[in-house]
């Protein structure tokens, strides 16, 4: 089932005229993982904050096809101060409910968020604080975060970045194990070609010179800057 459409997209930004890009054309279906993909400063980010209805377009369209409004969870890149708060891993990722902390869940939250900690792997370190949790143990609690509000598209923005080999590779093994058994589709945003190519079924290429949208097997990774490969 198609979940989103972009129709002959561009972006002007009113300030000094310039077009970031025209005549973008894309699409999401259900249960697709698409990676967002350019160099530095092409405007990725600029297209995921019009998905997610905080700036307009230009020209073109967005088209939401679902019966109901997208509801969008979106994990952002790791930093090392991130998740520096005193909670337990649990109580964090129960904060999505917007019902304050355990255990003031309903019942049927608390075995949501059992099965959701589960499919994070965080159920062994529930109970750990956040703040001592590793830089992939956090990040996974920001995913779990965002997984705990049953989103039909989840976005990740550039969220394997900063994150060790290992830690980038298990975060990306839960989001792909989600998609699997759930209702959710995916846009990535990376740099990461090893992750763009291992876990995206399609690509959007965004460029100066024009956007490609296309099967990720299509993706001439020499249209993209040096840098995004790590050779470990
Ligand atoms: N409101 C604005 N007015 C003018 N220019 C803007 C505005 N917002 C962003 N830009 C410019 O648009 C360009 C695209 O920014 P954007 O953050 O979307 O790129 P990006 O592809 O996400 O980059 P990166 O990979 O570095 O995160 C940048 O050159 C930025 O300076």
């Amino acid at each position: 089932m198609r979940i989103l459409t972009g129709k002959d997209v561009g972006i002007q930004f009113a300030d000094n005229k310039r077009w970031l890009y025209r005549h973008v054309d894309f699409h999401l279906d259900s249960s697709q993982i698409l990676a967002l993909v350019g160099d530095n400063g092409v405007g990725k980010t600029t297209l995921i904050r019009a998905i997610m209805g905080q700036r307009a377009l230009t020209e073109g369209e967005l088209v939401r096809d679902h019966a109901q409004d997208l509801r969008i969870g979106y994990v952002p890149q790791y930093h090392d101060d991130i998740g520096a708060f005193p909670l337990h891993i649990a109580d964090f990722v129960g904060l999505s409910y917007d019902r304050g902390l355990l255990p003031w869940l309903r019942r049927s939250e608390k075995e949501h968020l059992e099965h959701v900690l589960n499919e994070a792997n965080l159920t062994e370190i529930a109970n750990e604080r956040i703040d001592r949790a590793s830089g992939g143990e956090k990040q996974r609690a920001f995913l779990a975060q965002a997984m705990i509000q049953d989103p039909d598209v989840l976005i990740l923005d550039e969220a394997t970045a900063n994150l060790d080999n290992v830690a980038k590779f298990a975060l990306m093994d839960v989001v792909k194990h989600y998609r699997d058994h759930h209702d959710l589709s995916v846009i990535m945003v990376s740099h990461d070609l090893d992750i763009v190519e291992r876990y995206s079924d399609n690509y959007l290429l965004l460029s100066p010179d024009g956007a490609e949208f296309g099967p990720i097997a299509d993706l001439d990774t020499s249209k993209l800057e040096e840098g995004g490969r790590d050779h470990v």
